[in-house]
């Protein structure tokens, strides 16, 4: 249901140019961890390598201390689910079908799509609003319910941990928060990438702040989003308030 992840002196070099250098990252189990970082600055990186889509050329990605490249396949599919911003859009499938991918792990070599896979799946798009679309094409879907659908087919797989890259960036505000919401309240541990600095302070439990491929903070929110490291690493100048509940509210300057 939920894992503990760790990566140790990560490193990752493509054609001779260094990604990412020494990275070091920890989630607990049931965490939410928000990844941060300006454009460029290695975030998607860093989540491939933790769901074990690329290999790091240093260092170590566990998960409740095992070497991910020590996992077979197919446990690491049942365990992990990644959703990436590159989702192929030339398959003709329908929804339904693109939720039920995410069972696929589950399923015997051979065997049809299982009765309970079926109404899991339909339960899914319900969940995420999407009632009605089952037989909608892919093709046919809006940027947002493509991405809810997207988010149902790696609910279904019921990982222990959910890696999200910026899963919010179609959402309308509502189906954001709806998202955020049930993150923060599942028992799945939790590595998402988000652009918006308030969202991640208002629903993650802890940030990890990147910048030219290494972290430069990782805690809470109120420790790692302060007014001087956001101008020393986006560049903008910001005011801070702490919130009722202690979590920092970002006001950008005009
Ligand atoms: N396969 C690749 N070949 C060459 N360069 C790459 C490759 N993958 C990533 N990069 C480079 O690595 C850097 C980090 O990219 P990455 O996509 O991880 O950043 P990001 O923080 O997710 O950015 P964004 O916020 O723009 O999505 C970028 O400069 C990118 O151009």
């Amino acid at each position: 249901m939920s894992a503990r992840l760790d990566a140790a002196g990560v490193g990752w070099d493509v054609a001779g140019a260094r990604i990412l250098a020494s990275v070091a990252f920890a989630a607990a189990p049931g965490e939410t961890v928000g990844l941060l970082g300006p454009n460029g600055s290695g975030k998607s990186s860093l989540l491939r390598l933790l769901g074990g889509l690329a290999r790091p050329s240093a260092g170590q990605v566990s998960l409740d201390s095992v070497a991910l490249s020590a996992l077979p396949r197919r446990a690491l599919a049942r365990r992990i689910a990644v959703v990436t911003q590159q989702t192929a859009t030339d398959v003709e499938m329908t929804a339904l079908e693109v939720v039920l991918l995410g069972r696929i792990p589950y399923r015997p070599r051979l065997a049809g799509v299982a009765a309970t896979d079926l109404s899991m799946a339909r339960r899914a798009l319900a969940s995420a609003g999407l009632d009605g679309f089952a037989d909608r094409r892919w093709s046919t879907l809006s940027g947002g319910e493509r991405q809810r659908v997207d988010l149902a087919r790696a609910f279904v797989q019921e990982p222990d941990l959910l890696l999200l890259d910026e899963p919010t960036n179609h959402l309308d505000i509502r189906h954001q928060l709806d998202l955020l919401r049930t993150l923060a309240a599942s028992p799945t541990t939790v590595v998402v990438t988000l652009h918006d600095l308030n969202l991640a302070a208002d629903w993650c439990d802890r940030l990890v702040l990147l910048c030219g491929g290494r972290v430069v903070a990782a805690g809470t929110p109120a420790a790692v989003l302060t007014a001087e490291r956001i101008l020393e690493v986006y560049d903008v100048p910001v005011d801070i308030d702490a919130g009722p509940d202690g979590r920092p509210r970002i006001r950008y300057r005009r």
